[in-house]
């Protein structure tokens, strides 16, 4: 297993990476499916795939792995459905054992945010799921008539803001934060010691924001798909 080729497909984006001995060599994102499957033809090794936009073609090519839930995982599930429960999620809690040992939860800042708790004992048990940053400001602008389409970004003005565009991204983006900031919180009263990583497309943007010390870790999903593969076929 000297390469091996990662794709995470999330419900916006798929995230690629390629890891050369065991370490993240080289990774990126898709800007369209032409690009994802140019990339697959020329890719000669194995590539390991989470898929949770379910409308991944596997057959492709016969190097394409789906990661496979109900075979053995390096992390223990305790989940109510497991069998519905996001392959992406799974990987989030694969790559917090091996890199961030001891209690720990994964944010996954993506189309939806994720919250994914992991024990000391290396046990999944459960999280949140919550609309994402984009999907919160393209909601307003769908199910109104008169919201219009803000970027996702953070205002530099106060509450109260002044514009329509400011209430818009103003408020999303302070309400955005609260949500981490108590899950966090509820999180560390259980879990005292617990780490927190933050990963997605929005990660970075939203650590700097959040005053709680956390780790950023945008291919913690990546490096979770990997860990798994490693598990199954080495
Ligand atoms: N270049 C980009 N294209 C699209 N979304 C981006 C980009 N950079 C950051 N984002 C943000 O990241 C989110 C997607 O994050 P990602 O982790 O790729 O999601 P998913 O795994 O659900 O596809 C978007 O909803 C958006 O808020
Ligand atoms: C919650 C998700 C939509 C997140 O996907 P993403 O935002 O990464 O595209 C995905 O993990 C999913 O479809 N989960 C299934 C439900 C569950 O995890 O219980
Ligand atoms: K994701």
């Amino acid at each position: 297993m000297r390469e091996v080729g990662i794709l995470d497909i999330g419900n916006t984006r798929t995230k690629w990476g390629i890891f050369r001995s065991g370490k993240l060599e080289d990774y990126g994102a898709f800007n369209s499916t032409d690009d994802r499957e140019a990339w697959i033809r020329d890719f000669s090794n194995p590539i390991a795939v989470s898929d949770v936009s379910g409308n991944f073609n596997f057959k492709l090519s016969e190097r394409l792995h789906p990661i496979d839930f109900s075979a053995k995982l390096p992390v223990l599930i305790n989940y109510n459905n497991p069998e519905r429960l996001g392959v992406d999620r799974i990987a989030n809690a694969c790559g917090l054992i091996f890199d961030y040992p001891g209690a720990a939860m994964a944010i996954d800042a993506g189309s939806c945010i994720t919250y994914d708790v992991v024990t000391e004992k290396g046990v999944f048990v459960g999280g949140g799921i919550t609309p994402g940053w984009s999907m919160r400001l393209k909601a307003m602008h769908e199910f109104t008539g008169k919201l219009p389409l803000v970027n996702r970004e953070e205002v530099a003005a106060q509450f109260p803001f002044n514009s329509t565009y400011d209430n818009l991204k103003g408020s999303t983006f302070v309400g955005l934060c609260a949500e981490i900031t108590e899950h966090i919180q509820i999180f560390k009263t259980q879990y005292p010691t617990g780490k927190v990583v933050i990963t997605g497309g929005d990660a970075i943007a939203l650590q700097k924001a959040l005053k709680s010390d956390i780790f950023a870790d945008p291919n913690l999903t990546l490096k979770g798909i990997f860990n798994i593969f490693k598990h199954q076929y080495a």
